[in-house]
């Protein structure tokens, strides 16, 4: 039977890939054929391809960096994720840079448009062009899906489906002022590491829960971003912060969502090899497979 009562295929996971090589390093520590042991039928048609604009053609627009390659990437994967997940398949992302949710939440909102979202990360990814320090679009997808902030053409074709009463966050701990000011004028809710130490992971996934999906009844789409996770469990990232989620807590996030029967859609993102050394390379792809797993249905018992 499919996981999810939303899924009409019997459990089908299509795995996507990123634009950075973490994806290749999941696939090759043998995440598609651990997932069709769970019993999926796991559709992995191949690493995403994509023509690089070179740094001279893609000038920053404002503080945004590399804008033309990134915009062009997340449409393309907001067209495969849509695609899938219209055919009933559970749409797997794995990155790759953050800013690929712009796409696989664009792609999960298209077939679901009441679906909600758990933002798992050390970060909140809702900067706008005005608010952004680093002009890095990974900081900002969720403010173009929230259709927050001054609009920027390339980014238009994003349709602002996501209400901020449909997303939750958990793990933060790295919040610009400016991100700070969106949450708290938008209502969003967030479950920062100051709440999972006060009421244990537990309550904050049951919290979050039915702050977005009261009574489970909505499509989830989880987008976890492996810094969500401690350093010391999840090294090699592009922006780590201490003081993050346990292995555990991590897991129980994943294995929560997965035992709500709701999930439609899964983004393992930010697994970055190339930024350690290589046991913490592996330490982190293996992190990346695992959380995956349970995810889609491994259980401990
Ligand atoms: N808000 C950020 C942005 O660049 O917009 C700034 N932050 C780094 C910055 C370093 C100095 C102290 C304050 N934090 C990274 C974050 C984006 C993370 C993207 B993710 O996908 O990894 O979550
Ligand atoms: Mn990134
Ligand atoms: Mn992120
Ligand atoms: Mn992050």
């Amino acid at each position: 039977s499919s996981v999810s009562r939303f899924l009409p295929d019997p459990k089908t996971v299509a795995a996507k890939l990123g634009v950075d090589k973490g994806p290749i390093h999941l696939v090759e520590a043998g995440l598609p054929k651990q997932l069709a042991e769970l019993g999926w039928k796991v559709q992995f048609d191949g690493h995403h391809q994509f023509e690089e604009i070179p740094t001279e053609d893609d000038p920053p627009i404002g503080k945004l960096k590399n804008p033309r390659s990134v915009s062009r990437v997340c449409q393309a994967v907001a067209k495969v994720v849509g695609d899938h997940a219209k055919k009933g398949q559970l749409p797997l992302t794995l990155g790759g840079d953050h800013s690929l949710a712009m796409g696989t939440i664009s792609g999960t909102l298209e077939k679901y448009p009441d679906a909600c979202v758990i933002w798992v990360d050390a970060h909140a990814d809702i900067n706008t062009a005005e608010t952004t320090d680093s002009g890095n679009i990974h900081g900002m997808p969720a403010s173009f899906l929230l259709g927050i902030g001054p609009k920027v053409e390339e980014f238009s074709w994003v349709k602002p489906l996501l209400k901020p009463h449909r997303i939750v966050y958990i793990g933060l701990r790295d919040v610009d002022q400016g991100e700070r000011r969106i949450l708290r004028e938008h209502g969003i809710k967030a479950f920062s590491m100051h709440e999972v130490d006060k009421y244990g992971i537990g309550r904050v996934v049951e919290m979050a829960l039915d702050h977005v999906n009261p009574g489970r009844k909505l499509p989830i789409h989880l987008s976890f971003d492996v810094d969500a996770l401690d350093p010391s469990v999840a090294p090699s990232t592009g922006t780590p912060v201490r003081g993050g989620l346990t292995f555990r807590e991590g897991h129980y996030i994943c294995e929560a969502v997965y035992e709500t029967g709701c999930l439609v859609a899964l983004d393992i993102m930010e697994v970055n090899p190339s930024l350690a050394d290589s046991e913490s390379a592996k330490q982190t792809v293996a992190v990346g497979c695992s959380l995956a797993r349970s995810a889609l249905g491994e259980t401990l018992l």
